[in-house]
């Protein structure tokens, strides 16, 4: 049985997470855990949870630790016979502690992107809220303008997008960001990709993961035959 794969994927509001998920999740066949959904899940479905996130996320401001990890663990617990790659979570190093002590990780993948080139990006995203679907009006425009390209439905702009949540964000991404890199750093599983864009990053986070799921499973195939 070949050894499952668990990664997550770190990095700045507008750093290209979603969109870089997405491409992993399709070329390596891992399952897309985005935390941010899964907030605005709970916000849609009035949770408890969600109730209490919005009122953070309306500042621009990270919701508290113990909320999140409340959210995301169950989350994960459903997920164990699965190989994922989790979205945006964790965000600081309580929640990075609470993940290693629930599942071993393989891989912590750093997008390094300039402030300017976020700011950019923020400014012309556009989301389908009901599917997640994530377009840019420089990057990715959907066919018709304002409209999702598959249901036709309308698209919107998140309120921590806008320019005055957004410098919230980031300040305070800054300020939590740094002990979770340390704390993967120190476990050697940190890998940084620096880049304006996306689609130069992808080639090597691409190769980064052939080698490393690679591994694994030839591992478990020696595991398996001894
Ligand atoms: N111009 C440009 N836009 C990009 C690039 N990569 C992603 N984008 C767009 O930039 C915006 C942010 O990308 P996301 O993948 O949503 O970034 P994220 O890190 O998930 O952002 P948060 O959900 O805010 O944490 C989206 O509108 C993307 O379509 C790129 O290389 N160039
Ligand atoms: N670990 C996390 C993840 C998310 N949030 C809040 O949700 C918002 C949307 O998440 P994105 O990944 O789509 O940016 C985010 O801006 C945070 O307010 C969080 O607090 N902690």
């Amino acid at each position: 049985m070949s050894k499952l794969f668990r990664a997550v994927i770190m990095g700045p509001p507008g750093s290209g997470k979603g969109t870089i998920s997405e491409r992993i999740a399709h070329s390596f066949g891992l399952k897309h855990l985005s935390s941010g959904d899964f907030v605005r899940e709970n916000i849609a479905a009035k949770t408890e949870a969600g109730v209490l996130a919005k009122t953070y996320i309306k500042k621009g401001l990270l919701v508290p630790d113990h909320v999140m990890t409340r959210l995301l663990l169950p989350r994960l617990e459903e997920m164990t016979k699965y190989s994922w790659l989790l979205d945006g979570f964790p965000r600081t190093l309580a929640q990075a502690e609470a993940l290693n002590s629930a599942c071993d990780l393989d891989v912590a993948i750093n997008l390094n992107i300039p402030l300017e080139t976020l700011k950019e990006r923020l400014q012309h995203r556009w989301i389908h809220p009901p599917s997640g679907r994530v377009y840019n009006m420089c990057f990715n425009p959907p066919h018709v303008q304002g409209k999702d390209d598959i249901t036709g439905e309308p698209l919107i702009q998140q309120e921590d997008d806008r320019p005055e949540a957004l410098v919230a964000r980031l300040r305070h991404y800054k300020d939590v960001a740094k002990p979770v890199i340390d704390f993967y750093k120190a476990k050697g599983i940190l890998y940084t990709f620096s880049d304006t864009e996306t689609d130069r990053i992808w080639p090597n986070i691409s190769t980064l993961l052939s080698t490393k799921i690679s591994t694994i499973q030839s591992d478990a195939r020696c595991a398996s035959t001894h």
